[in-house]
């Protein structure tokens, strides 16, 4: 039996951070992709950043951006984790985990995904995020055929996400996979883009972790 870790990730408001940070979430995340509805905004509030401490992690997710840019933001926020859902080689993965951050990269699966495609980032990242393929890089509020990750036989642990909901508790319960981390909950725990129903939120994290996967 495991405990499996929780993000709650597109996160935006002070006051809605404060409601979701009393549930103890491990990752916290927040967007750093202009063209996503959840985009914090070229100068965000920093009050968004300091809520966040304890032992929850902040994620600053990425599609396809400078490098330089992604350690300055994440120097200047205090981020512990750059997550990436772009076409981020092993090589860029790698110079941002050397400068002290964890990496997390994303990949969106379809029943066309080769796994083996992930090899060469073993070493150059801490986990692996499996998402769903659709026509946005992430968020997308659908789930992918979780089976499919039978087929992931690498030693790096991952996040599952894409499109999971406050009803898939049992389905969570009874899905098992050796390196399976932690849960990304986003979309399916909205009232609008960035904004978390907390009741939905609390309910979730308290129910995965009385479960102990
Ligand atoms: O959430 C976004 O708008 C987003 C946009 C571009 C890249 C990544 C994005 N989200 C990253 C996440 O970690 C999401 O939680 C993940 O994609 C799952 O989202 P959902 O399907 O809504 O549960």
């Amino acid at each position: 039996m495991k405990t499996l870790k929780i993000k709650v990730c597109g996160m935006r408001g002070p006051e809605n951070i404060r409601e979701v940070m009393l549930a103890s979430p491990d990752y916290l995340g927040y967007i750093f992709y202009p063209k996503s509805k959840r985009f914090v905004g070229e100068t965000p509030n920093p009050e968004i950043f300091s809520l966040v401490s304890g032992s929850t992690q902040k994620v600053g997710v990425f599609v396809n951006e400078n490098l330089e840019k992604v350690r300055t933001i994440c120097a200047n926020f205090g981020l512990e984790v750059a997550q990436l859902h772009g076409c981020e080689s092993p090589e860029y993965c790698l110079a941002l985990k050397e400068g002290g951050l964890q990496v997390v990269k994303a990949f969106s699966v379809d029943e066309h995904f080769d796994f083996r495609q992930l090899e060469n980032y073993v070493g150059a990242v801490d986990y692996f995020l499996f998402d769903t393929k659709g026509k946005l890089p992430g968020g997308t509020g659908q789930k992918f055929n979780w089976n499919l990750l039978q087929n992931y036989q690498l030693p790096v642990p991952f996040f599952l996400s894409g499109g999971i909901k406050p009803a898939d508790v049992e389905a969570l319960s009874v899905f098992n996979h050796k390196q399976l981390y932690a849960l990304d909950i986003n979309s399916g725990f909205e009232i609008n883009p960035a904004e978390k129903d907390i009741e939905k939120v609390n309910k979730f994290i308290s129910q995965i972790r009385k479960s102990a996967i």
